[in-house]
């Protein structure tokens, strides 16, 4: 028999693992483990997509995927005995948390190792010295040469799957649920339709990425954190096309491999300053920071852009990316708080939150992390949100207050502030030369 360990694969289609369990044409188990010391620090909405695609795994399988609650250590080689399975197939994670989780788990069982969440694996793109790349540029380069499989040609076909309820001895539970959700649709059959209807707009998307009010990047993230797709089988289909469009959005592919690598590298970057100077820089603390803190988390700052994104993400749990580096260099830059409370906010409420890419952008924007902007260029929230925000549909939409200004004199408010929208909490004048002089302090 052979045990197919889901974790961040939750799909049959392109899944090697499954090549690798089906290939000795053995029964296979597929099997989740519902891990407190993952799903505890999760926030609500990453919860629910989880929940909701394992939901539509288990479907796909015909009610087989067996679910348990409990420490892998010791839920893995129990259910492994039970099937008498001499390998456990898993796709490798390359967390701080999954690398150590493995390396337990290993102790105990065969674990097979057969590709990984990201296009090139952690670890293999290097410099000619064999020393890790710290600059995205280089690094995009030699991944491009570098290069990828093709896709796995699985699908639930590719195996006889065992019914759970003929293994004996281990307790299964049924699959939560979760109140606090967002609108995604969940699991495999849903990430390839989002994922073919966005390929048919691909070739705008270099153009309008930057553009919240356009609402046109992919939303492809939650599906590649959670494995309902593989960046691989998306590689393929834009290796189809030549245009302007599909590189770009390759590219962006480039930097959720980047982080994924960097994380891997640098296991303390998700807690700590990437680029160890920053670790003196002043940070603000106590009962005010604490206020200025809470009105950037309700999206009551004042600042029309930096309020939109905050109540998109409090809503739909999702935040533009453009919106998400304006926020982020607010919370740093004009309130002087560490990124991290920011980050953590973030990963607490998006339902993509993914450890490696919410970190390094929260870094690379306060200007900690890798090849990051440096600290002393500070965003105008006002500037950026009459650049990308030109027609002012996107404060419009999540700024209700604001809804009666015209075009992107929304953003500056030049006509007047409306009642019952918050004044600026803090001068951002005044607060860039604050950022910029402890900065220099360094
Ligand atoms: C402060 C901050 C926090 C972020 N937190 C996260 C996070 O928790 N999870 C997450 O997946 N992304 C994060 N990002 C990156 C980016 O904002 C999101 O991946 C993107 O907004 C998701 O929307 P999309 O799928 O429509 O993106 P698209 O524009 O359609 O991009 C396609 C895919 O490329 C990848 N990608 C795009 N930009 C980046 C980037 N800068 N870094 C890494 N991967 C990227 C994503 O997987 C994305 O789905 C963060 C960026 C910043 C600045």
């Amino acid at each position: 028999m052979s045990l197919v360990w889901f974790r961040r694969d939750l799909r049959l289609g392109d899944l090697p693992t499954l090549t690798a369990a089906a290939e000795s044409g053995d029964p296979v188990l597929g099997l989740f483990v519902l891990d407190d010391r993952l799903l505890k620090p999760s926030g609500g909405p990453r919860k629910d997509f989880l929940f909701r695609s394992l939901e539509a795994l288990n479907e796909q399988l015909d009610g087989r995927l067996m679910v348990v609650h409990g420490d892998p250590e010791t839920v893995v080689p129990k259910v492994a005995k039970a099937i008498d399975a001499e390998d456990v197939h898993i796709s490798a994670d390359y967390g701080p948390y999954g690398r150590e989780r493995d390396r337990r788990v290993g102790e105990k069982v065969t674990l097979v190792e057969t590709g990984s969440p990201y296009a090139v694996a952690p670890g293999r793109i290097l410099k000619n010295d064999g020393e890790p790349y710290k600059v995205f540029t280089p690094y995009s380069r030699q991944w491009l040469e570098h290069g990828w499989r093709g896709p796995a040609d699985t699908s639930a076909a590719s195996a006889t799957w065992i019914d759970p309820d003929e293994v004996k001895g281990v307790r299964r539970v049924k699959i939560p649920s979760e109140k606090e959700a967002s609108d995604a649709a969940a699991g495999e059959a849903a990430a390839s339709k989002q994922w073919k209807e966005f390929l048919d707009e691909v070739s705008a998307y270099d153009d309008e990425r930057n553009r919240p009010d356009l609402d046109s990047t992919s939303r492809m993230s939650v599906h590649l954190k959670y494995g309902t797709i593989h960046p691989r089988t998306m590689l393929a289909d834009l290796g189809k096309l030549r245009n302007e469009g599909a590189s770009s959005y390759r590219r962006q592919i480039c930097w959720r491999d980047f982080y994924g690598d960097i994380l891997f590298q640098r296991p303390d970057s998700a807690r700590e300053n990437y680029v160890k100077k920053f670790d003196k820089i002043e940070i603000d603390s106590g009962k005010h920071a604490d206020e200025l803190f809470e009105a950037w988390c309700k999206g009551e700052t004042g600042f029309p852009i930096v309020d939109a994104g905050m109540r998109q993400l409090n809503s739909e749990k999702w935040m533009h990316n453009r919106v998400r580096m304006i926020v982020a260099s607010f919370l740093v830059k004009d309130l002087h708080l560490p990124w991290w409370r920011g980050a953590r906010y973030f990963m607490q409420h998006l339902v993509d939150g993914d450890l490696a890419s919410n970190q390094h952008g929260w870094q690379w924007t306060a200007g900690t992390g890798t090849d990051a902007s440096p600290y002393f260029r500070v965003f105008n929230p006002i500037t950026q949100g009459e650049k990308f925000d030109p027609t002012g549909d996107y404060v419009r939409r999540w700024v209700p207050e604001l809804r009666g200004e015209e075009g992107k004199a929304v953003h500056t408010l030049k006509f007047g502030r409306p009642k019952g929208y918050a004044e600026p909490i803090v001068d951002h004048k005044h607060e860039r030369e604050v950022a910029i002089a402890r900065f220099k302090a360094l």
